[in-house]
C-alpha cells in the first residue's frame, strides 16, 4: 500500500534539516504491492536510512545507494508488513553495515528495536519514532528532527487509514489537509469503529507468507 509522507504544519516538503543543512530524498515505488520505499540522506557525512524497502526492489535501492556515494546506516520498517516482504534483511547482506530496524511492538526479528520516542540518527539528522497503533499494534511514524516530514506507513494514508481488520500518489498531504478530509478520519469514534469493522476486503494476495517472513526481518544470509 502506499506509504505517506504527510507535511506537518503545512510547511512545504523541506530540502533543510533541523541544522539547516540540506537533506537528499528519494521516493521510490515497488508496483505489485504499491508500496513507497524512502531514501534519506546527509549530504554531508553521506549516512542514509531507508523507510520500508520491499524484497524484490532491494537491489535497486542498494545500486541507488552506491551511485550517491551513501552509506547506509539503517533499513527501517513503520511496521509488520501484510502485502510484501521486507527488503530490510536482504539490504543488510547487500550493503555490510546496515542494520534493520523495526519496532519491538511488533515481535517481529530485527537487528535493531525502537520504542515511541527513540531517534535514528543519520549524519546531523534523526527520524524520531512515535507509537501509531490501529493498522497492526506495533505500527510506527518516522518524524524528522525538523518536523518538516513523516513517515507514516499504513497507519495513516492520504485521505484514507490502514486496515484494522488483521495480525494484531506523489504521495504528500498535510496533518490538516488529513484531519479536515479524510473521510475516515473526520467521522466521530462510533462511527469510525463501525466503518472499519465493515471493511469487507479480501486478505492481501501475499499476506500468508509475507507476514512469516517479515516476523524474520524479510530474506537474510547471515553476516560473516
Ligand atoms: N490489494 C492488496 C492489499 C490491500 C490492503 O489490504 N491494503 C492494506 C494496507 C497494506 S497491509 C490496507 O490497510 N488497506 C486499507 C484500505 O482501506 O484499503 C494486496 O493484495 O496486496
Ligand atoms: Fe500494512
Amino acid at each position: 500500500m502506499a506509504e505517506a509522507v504527510l507535511r506537518v504544519a503545512r510547511r512545504q516538503l523541506s530540502q533543510r534539516g533541523g541544522s539547516g543543512a540540506p537533506i537528499l530524498l528519494r521516493q521510490m515505488f515497488e508496483p505489485v504491492s504499491c508500496t513507497f520505499t524512502y531514501l534519506l540522506g546527509d549530504r554531508e557525512s553521506r549516512e542514509a536510512v531507508l523507510i520500508d524497502p520491499v524484497l524484490e526492489t532491494a537491489p535497486r535501492d542498494a545500486q541507488l545507494i552506491k551511485e550517491l556515494g551513501l552509506r547506509l546506516l539503517y533499513a527501517v520498517n513503520t511496521h509488520c508488513h501484510a502485502d510484501h516482504i521486507t527488503g530490510s534483511g536482504l539490504l543488510r547482506s547487500l550493503l555490510p553495515g546496515c542494520q534493520s530496524v523495526i519496532s519491538r511492538l511488533s515481535g517481529a526479528q530485527a537487528d535493531l528495536h525502537i520504542e515511541d520516542g527513540d531517534s535514528i540518527r543519520f549524519g546531523r539528522f534523526a527520524l524520531e519514532t512515535r507509537a501509531s497503533p490501529g493498522h497492526t499494534p506495533g505500527c510506527v511514524t518516522f518524524v524528522l528532527n525538523d518536523h518538516s516530514m513523516a513517515f507514516t506507513g499504513d497507519a495513516l494514508l492520504i485521505r484514507g487509514c490502514g486496515r484494522t481488520d488483521f495480525q494484531q500518489g506523489f504521495t504528500v498531504s498535510t496533518v490538516e489537509e488529513e484531519r479536515t478530509l479524510n473521510p475516515r478520519l473526520t467521522l466521530s469514534c462510533e462511527e469510525f469503529v463501525k466503518i472499519m469493522g465493515n471493511l469487507n476486503l479480501p486478505k492481501p494476495q501475499q499476506i500468508d507468507f509475507a507476514v512469516p517472513a517479515n516476523m524474520r526481518c524479510g530474506v537474510q544470509t547471515p553476516t560473516a
